[in-house]
């Protein structure tokens, strides 16, 4: 399609490719480079659909907060709607399902509910730690396992002590087939041409496959249901995320219908976003030497060598809690945001954006902008330590950005954030601490050049680094023994999650 009169300006047309408005396949950095271009607010024009992009941090407040009312809607996904029925949080129109689901969600994952689950983290934490130092080459898939673990035994009470435990292989089996078939491509762009949804089945797979994917779907999430409240009636709580929501069910309005959907996406949310942040801290410590050493410093100091850290210590280390502000500024993890959709047409300035427009709220962009941060392309941990929100000092600008942009802005802001820092905080303390993050070695022994650069990065909707090499070490002897130690004694801990 053509652009219509009265949108933003924007690169010519784009060829008309399914899903492309839900699922961007341009890297990040492509969206930026069109900010540069055509300013904090253009147009894309895929097929017949409209995409606005938001760089400009003034108007990400104006719409998506001030005007949030007709900004926090979903694009339309027939696909995912049949796989779902319409019941996943973070994917439906903002109506008064969404607002039940987000409610109950609200009410287990705000601050003092999700501090309720720290011991839980703490000793997946700790098998983090014991894992890297037993097989310290595959770190990598430590970091998978603990991410989904921790958001297994949050939600169900029921841990994944090992990579191919079965809910979890199952879980994440389900997950991959239900994202992959809405990759572009991988299904007729019905979304965009709502005719292809009248072909009968036998002529159209896509149909056939997505109940399949329905069925194994609802099979996992009643399955795990079902486990709950069978121990439930045993009387063998542990606190978990639905036990709370079937106890509370009449107050929250939930039925079992809705309790299931919503662990199951509280568990999609909250498992590759925290482990994508984990290992591309991973990357920035080893290719950040120099910040690395200062965070290990400052750890030395304050918490020395006899003991591990925990969440208190957080407040005397401020180069940690600076490092951490800056991997979630260097490398977003979910740059553009989930896309929001417009029910309303808006007005910004001279420029219309029609209702049922889809939006993406560029992060990255607005992150990276030589507007509000020194040599915004580098990794500087210090600029959180010259001001709060890491900008450039005595800015003038009304809207600063907050550092908190990679979780929030606006109605569908992401309700695990107290649950997700809380982790990021144990786990960067844990991992600083413990080990040394050094390149990987050539045969010769001379270093391999970790590659930091965006295109070591999935590109679409969550930014992960790719599988990377490392060599991690643990800083002493010492350390080593007192992780084996702290492990054996997270055994209480795990036991009621077993
Ligand atoms: C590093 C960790 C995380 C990051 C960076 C992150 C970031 C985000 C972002 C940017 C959004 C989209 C906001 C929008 O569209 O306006 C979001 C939504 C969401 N997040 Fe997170 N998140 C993280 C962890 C978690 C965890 C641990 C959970 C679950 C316990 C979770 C559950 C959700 C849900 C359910 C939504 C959809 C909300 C809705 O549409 O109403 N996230 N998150």
């Amino acid at each position: 399609g053509h652009r219509e009169a009265g949108l933003p300006p924007g690169p010519s047309t784009l060829p008309f490719i399914g899903n492309l408005h839900i699922f961007p396949t341009q890297h990040i950095h492509k969206f930026t480079e069109w900010a540069h271009k055509y300013g904090g607010i253009y147009s894309l024009k895929i097929g017949p659909t409209t995409a606005i992009v938001l760089s400009d941090p003034s108007i990400v407040k104006d719409l998506m907060e001030r005007r949030s009312a007709t900004s926090s809607d979903r694009p339309r996904m027939h696909i995912g709607d049949v796989i779902h029925g319409g019941l996943n949080i973070a994917f439906i129109s903002g109506g008064d399902t969404w607002r039940t689901l987000r409610r109950a969600a609200h009410a287990v994952l705000k601050r003092p509910s999700a501090a309720l689950h720290i011991p839980i983290q703490q000793a997946e934490a700790i098998q983090l730690l014991n894992d890297m130092l037993n097989a310290p080459e595959a770190f990598y898939s430590h970091v998978d396992r603990y991410s989904n673990s921790v958001i297994l035994s949050v939600v169900y009470g029921k841990r994944a002590p090992r990579k191919d435990t079965p809910e979890l292989v199952a879980f994440f089996q389900v997950l991959h087939d239900w994202l992959s078939i809405l990759e572009p491509g991988a299904a007729p762009p019905v979304d965009l041409i709502p005719a292809l949804k009248l072909i009968p089945d036998r002529w159209a797979k896509w149909k056939r496959t997505a109940r399949r994917i329905r069925q194994a779907q609802r099979r996992l999430l009643f399955g795990l249901l079902e486990a709950v409240e069978d121990r439930v009636s045993r009387g063998r709580e542990n606190g978990s995320f639905v036990e709370q929501v079937l106890a509370k069910q009449t107050e929250l309005r939930l039925d079992r219908e809705m309790t299931a959907y919503l662990a199951g996406a509280l568990v999609e949310g909250g498992s590759e976003t925290t482990s994508a942040y984990l290992n591309s801290f991973i990357l920035c410590l080893v290719a950040f030497p120099e910040a690395q050493r200062k965070a290990q410093d400052e750890m030395d100091r304050v918490v020395g060598k006899d003991r591990l850290p925990t969440l208190d210590d957080l407040h005397h280390l401020s180069y940690v809690r600076a490092i951490i502000l800056e991997t979630h500024r260097f490398r977003p993890n979910v740059p553009l945001f989930i896309p929001h959709a417009f029910s309303a047409s808006e007005k910004v300035g001279e420029y219309i954006i029609p209702s049922g427009s889809t939006v993406f709220v560029n992060a990255w962009g607005i992150l990276h902008d030589p507007v509000f941060y020194d040599d915004p392309e580098a990794f500087v941990p210090e600029r959180f330590l010259l001001t709060t929100n890491g900008t450039k000092p005595a800015l003038e600008s009304p809207t600063i950005p907050s550092p908190n942009l990679t979780f929030r802005v606006g109605r569908r802001s992401c309700p695990g954030i107290h649950l997700a820092q809380n982790a990021i905080n144990i786990n960067v303390m844990n991992l600083i601490w413990a080990f040394d993050f050094q390149p990987d070695v050539h045969a010769d022994g001379s270093p391999i050049q970790p590659d930091i650069s965006v295109s070591a990065y999935t590109k679409g909707i969550m930014s992960t680094p790719l599988p990377f090499k490392c060599t991690i070490t643990p800083r002493s002897l010492n350390k080593a023994d007192i992780i084996r130690r702290e492990f054996e004694e997270a055994a209480s801990v795990f036991d009621k999650f077993e």
